[in-house]
């Protein structure tokens, strides 16, 4: 697949999933938080990557607030660091202080001393444009996620963070092409399956 196709399914696929009522969204949501709050990938987990649904994105909001009840350690993306192209991972504090990064998504005020490494983490939650049964994965196309987990595909054995994609079930698609530079997933959560990869 060239370059304009991945562009024009990522378009399609970012409308389908803005296209989705309120009552889907928490629908989804709630989905989601049934399948992955027993699940030993997020049971096992204490330091745990989400982010703040944006785009239509499948919301793991009601996730994180579990994770927080339970005492997890949970993290949101930061890309006002440095470098630029690069993601950081920032744990969420009472009191949390907010600025609007240069998408307009939220997140958290940058704080150096409250960032993990993101090999420390024990499971990154990462939201997909689109997908297909064999864990290929689409995303925004800032290459953020790609850059910033591609030391995992140095490593010959992972004890590092798993990485799991979630997406609404409409961003399933026949079959993506992968590139070079992607890094492989653990796993894809939908609001209707788990998909395990490894
Ligand atoms: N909720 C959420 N947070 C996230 C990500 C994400 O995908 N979702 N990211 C995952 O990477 C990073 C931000 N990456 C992004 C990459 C592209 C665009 C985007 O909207 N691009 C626009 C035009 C950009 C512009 O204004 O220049 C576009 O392509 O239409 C947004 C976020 C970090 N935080
Ligand atoms: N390890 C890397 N080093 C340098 N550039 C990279 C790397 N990984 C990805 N990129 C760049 O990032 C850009 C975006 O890649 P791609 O279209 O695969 O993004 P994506 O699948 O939407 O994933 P992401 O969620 O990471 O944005 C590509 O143009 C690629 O050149």
């Amino acid at each position: 697949m060239n370059g304009e196709s991945r562009s024009t399914l990522r378009r399609q696929l970012r409308a389908a999933r803005r296209s989705l009522s309120p009552q889907q969204q928490h629908q989804a949501s709630q989905q989601l938080w049934r399948q992955l709050a027993q699940h030993p990938l997020f049971r096992r987990s204490r330091h745990i990557a989400f982010y703040l649904a944006n785009d239509g994105e499948i919301d793991p909001s009601v996730l994180m607030a579990h994770a927080r009840r339970l005492g997890k350690h949970c993290y949101l993306p930061v890309i006002t660091g440095w470098p630029a192209d690069r993601m950081h991972f920032q744990r969420l504090v009472p009191g949390q202080r907010w600025v609007s990064n240069r998408f307009g998504i939220r997140e958290p005020l940058i704080d150096p001393g409250l960032q993990a490494r993101p090999w420390r983490l024990d499971l990154i939650l990462m939201p997909l444009v689109g997908f297909d049964e064999n864990g290929n994965r689409l995303g925004m196309g800032g290459g953020f996620y790609d850059r910033t987990f591609a030391f995992r595909r140095r490593r010959q054995h992972w004890t590092g963070p798993r990485l799991l994609g979630l997406a609404h079930h409409c961003q399933k698609v026949a079959q993506l092409p992968t590139a070079s530079w992607d890094i492989p997933l653990d796993g894809i959560v939908s609001d209707q399956q788990i998909i395990l990869l490894r």
